[in-house]
């Protein structure tokens, strides 16, 4: 599957634009600000219905304009898929596949997969356990259906419940039994939930594990391990030993919604002892274990984009990550940088052909 031609009128800096896109890897090439992370943007749009890096809309559409417009035409099986998503001021998104609308954006996910390599993805690692609960929930529902609406069932209940035991501790009036309904509901859900996070985990590790280390050229031992209460014990006992302190903190202290995931160098947290650039392979290797993942569960390859890929590795560990990409397992790539000497010499270093774009505040030059 590939994406061969793309076009977009009044996206965020670009007024017109039109490329057509090589099979392989697609470089652009451009300096600070000039519009390549917004480039890759548009692509994500046509996979995922929305924005990588900004949930509004309205605020994709080029300053001065009042609507936009982006035009896809995607290779898939032999067969041609035409995408096109448009977003006027104050009205509703509009996206279609084969000139015909969508009832529910949610039917297009999943159809043209995309995995994006980020700068701001380093969140997955320094952040808080809800940027990692966010990241493996992604990865599992673009390949489950039911997976999301699990999550989204777990999380009404656990609102539900959280409301019950402020509702009890305003009152002073306790009702074992209220309580004991929404505790089976969650207890379902819950259960299901953690079955596939750990049947998932337990393939990934192993893909995560593989990436890493021909990234590194085997430098340093990693390890990613799946955090969850209900590794220890079941929920129901879970939630019967933790209800004292459930009444008086107001919420619901045990569950799923508390899982993480432990990112480890040499047997230390990643986050404090990982410097910048073995944060950034951490990085890299997770999400091409995303890539992989979806490639062996879709029988099909998405789409990779890399933007700004380049920063904080060395010159080995580039010309690892571009070999890799560059060979069978992958398909289409999209990469960006702002030095085109960097970019001609790796790939031909290599030996790889690229086509490459110049992009320059706004314009794009094949
Ligand atoms: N809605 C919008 N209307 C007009 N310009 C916008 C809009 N949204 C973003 N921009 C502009 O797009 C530019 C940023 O583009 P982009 O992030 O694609 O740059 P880049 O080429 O990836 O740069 P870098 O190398 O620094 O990552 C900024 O100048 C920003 O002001």
């Amino acid at each position: 599957m590939y994406l061969q031609q793309l076009s977009f009128i009044n996206f965020k800096n670009y007024a017109e634009a039109e490329i057509s896109l090589a099979e392989g890897v697609n470089a652009f090439v451009g300096n600070n600000g000039a519009g390549k992370t917004n480039l890759l943007d548009a692509v994500h749009y046509l996979s995922l219905c929305k924005s990588y890096f900004n949930p509004i809309d309205s605020q994709q559409i080029k300053q001065g304009s009042d609507f936009f417009m982006i035009n896809g035409i995607f290779k898939k099986n032999g067969h041609k898929e035409v995408v096109a998503c448009g977003v006027k001021r104050n009205q509703k998104k509009q996206f279609k596949r084969n000139k015909k609308d969508y009832q529910r954006l949610a039917d297009h996910i999943g159809l043209l997969p995309l995995v994006m390599i980020s700068p701001y993805d380093i969140s997955i690692i320094i952040e808080g356990s809800e940027e990692r609960r966010k990241f493996i929930d992604n990865v599992i529902s673009q390949t489950d259906h039911n997976y999301l609406d699990e999550l989204i069932a777990y999380n009404k209940v656990l609102v539900n419940r959280n409301a019950l035991l402020k509702q009890i501790a305003d009152t002073g009036r306790y009702d074992p039994e209220l309580l004991g309904v929404f505790d089976e509901q969650l207890i379902a859900s819950g259960m299901r939930i953690f079955e596939k996070r750990r049947a998932f985990m337990e393939v990934f590790t192993g893909i995560f594990n593989q990436h890493y280390q021909f990234i590194s050229g085997d430098a340093e031992q990693v390890g990613i391990g799946y955090e969850s209460q209900l590794l220890q014990d079941d929920f129901a006992t879970l939630l019967n030993k933790s209800i004292e302190r459930d009444r008086v903190l107001e919420r619901t202290t045990t569950g799923v919604h508390k899982d993480d995931l432990q990112f480890n160098i040499h047997g230390m947290a990643m986050k404090k002892f990982g410097s910048q650039g073995q944060q950034k392979s951490f990085l890299i290797a997770l999400k091409l274990a995303q890539y992989t993942f979806l490639t062996q569960k879709n029988g099909f390859k998405p789409l990779l984009l890399l933007d700004d890929i380049f920063d904080k590795l060395d010159d080995n560990r580039i010309t690892k990550l571009m070999q890799m990409v560059s060979n069978n397992d992958f398909g289409q790539v999209f990469i960006t940088d702002t030095s085109l000497s960097r970019v001609e010499g790796i790939f031909n270093k290599i030996n790889v052909s690229v086509k490459l774009f110049k992009v320059t505040e706004g314009n794009i030059d094949a």
